[in-house]
């Protein structure tokens, strides 16, 4: 039963674009009623109508602890305590700047910002700045906020909505954004090769999340490392998605590649506004005050959010990434027994506590791959889940999270529901 959060859609509808603040929440893809959620708690949510779910949206990422984590509940509410903004320098932004140096490999020096996209779209600045080059290759499929230059064969809403390229971007900027396809080395050449001196960045998410999870194959980063260092390109690694969840210091140390600049974002605030974007001593110099490279913000290294991201790097150690990784492991081997016993034409892929279950035999290497998955079965897999109260994202072209907070208990129960789901569909 959703009654009350049809009434509360309705009721938002007349003062929010579609009743929700970001289009992915509503459920334009999969058709019917987003549950209004009015608290959360470890690996659940709970809407206005007491539905109960299982949750692996975790708030598209940053709940990697579960939600209302105590300890991130107290240490936000102890700096809240003490007034929530400054813009003045703190300690305490010292203190994260250098808990995120010290775990990501290569990176030198980070800069606080509110949201993912701002971190990306001051990365590409900097990019930009630093190689006195207009243009960037991104990757059909992967998002990186909503910035005018990211807005070109978008993942995400905007592919959901069927939206990849977001009319009120100017000619100018599309322009400046050519597009590769991820996991092929040469569609990447080719675009630099065709436009000498010219292209000052590479931006891509390690493990794409945003046209479902997709890991990069064939030591794909380590070739675009090789390739960006021969054509002195910069290469930024987006990892707002991926960072400080695939491993503690992130995609990079997972496959071990440094790039020239990072994006960071989602874990990184425990569930508040914060991101950042970072990377060399020779890229970040160039940033003012040090440099002419212009990025600010009131709000940017927050108190209350540095306090909140502090206790959730704290708590995860190499303990917490070793269950999430068993956690993954457990959902996917229950996954494919199920595939297997029944022969459904479904693929999967995970890396660590990111995963997507696909509506497509595989393989999956890319967004042109992705296409092709069968959404029809899809969107009555998502509400045979919900209403069995397992929370899904309520689209395929987006990655799953689990939390610290699934136990093995839940994510049998999942699996049980997902067989019974699957049978409904098939
Ligand atoms: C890889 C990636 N980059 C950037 C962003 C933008 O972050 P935000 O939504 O915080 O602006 C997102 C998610 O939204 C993302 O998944
Ligand atoms: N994978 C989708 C996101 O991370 C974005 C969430 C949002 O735009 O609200």
């Amino acid at each position: 039963m959703l009654d009350k959060s049809q009434a509360l859609l309705e009721r938002a509808q007349k003062t929010i674009p579609g009743g929700v603040n970001s289009p992915v929440r509503a459920f334009k893809g999969v058709g019917g009623t987003p549950p209004f959620i009015k608290r959360a708690e470890g690996a659940y949510i709970f809407d206005e109508d007491n539905n109960k779910y299982i949750d692996f949206v975790l708030s598209w990422g940053p709940a990697i602890l579960g939600h209302a984590n105590p300890e991130i509940v107290a240490a936000a509410q102890h700096a809240v305590a003490m007034g929530s903004s400054f813009g003045a320098p703190t300690a305490a932004e010292i203190d994260i700047a250098e808990m995120i140096v010290a775990r990501v490999p290569g990176l030198d020096r980070v800069r606080m910002v509110s949201s993912g996209t701002e971190a990306c779209m001051s990365a590409i600045r900097v990019a930009r700045g630093v190689k006195s080059r207009e243009k960037i290759i991104k990757f059909s499929g992967c998002y990186h906020g909503h910035a005018d230059s990211f807005l070109i064969a978008a993942g995400s809403g905007a592919m959901t909505l069927g939206l990849p390229n977001s009319p009120g971007v100017t000619r100018g900027t599309a322009q400046d954004t050519l597009i590769a396809q991820f996991n092929n080395i040469e569609s990447v050449r080719a675009l630099i090769d065709a436009n000498p001196d010219q292209v000052a960045a590479v931006i891509l998410e390690p493990v794409c999340g945003n046209t479902g999870c997709i890991p990069p194959q064939d030591d794909f980063l380590k070739k675009l490392r090789a390739l960006c260092t021969e054509k002195d390109v910069a290469l930024i690694i987006d990892e707002v998605m991926t960072g400080f969840r695939v491993a503690r210091g992130g995609a990079v140390e997972r496959y071990g590649v440094k790039p020239d600049l990072y994006c960071f974002g989602k874990v990184i605030g425990g569930g508040f506004p914060m991101a950042a974007y970072g990377g060399t001593h020779e890229m970040m110099s160039q940033v003012a005050p040090d440099g002419p490279i212009y990025q600010a913000g009131t709000l940017s290294g927050n108190p209350v959010a540095v306090a909140a991201g502090i206790a959730a790097l704290k708590q995860l150690d190499a303990e917490a990434y070793d269950l999430l990784e068993a956690r993954g492991a457990q959902l996917e081997a229950g996954f494919q027994k199920i595939i297997d016993a029944n022969g459904y034409p479904l693929s999967q892929h995970r890396v660590g506590s990111m995963f997507t279950l696909f509506f497509h035999p595989g393989p999956i290497r890319n967004h042109e791959d992705v296409k092709s998955c069968d959404l029809e079965r899809f969107n009555h897999f998502f509400h045979a889940m919900l209403k069995r109260g397992v929370y899904l994202a309520p689209s395929q072209f987006e990655a799953g999270f689990l939390s610290t907070a699934h136990t093995p208990e839940i994510i049998d129960e999942v699996l049980e529901k997902a067989e019974a789901a699957l049978a409904e569909v098939f």
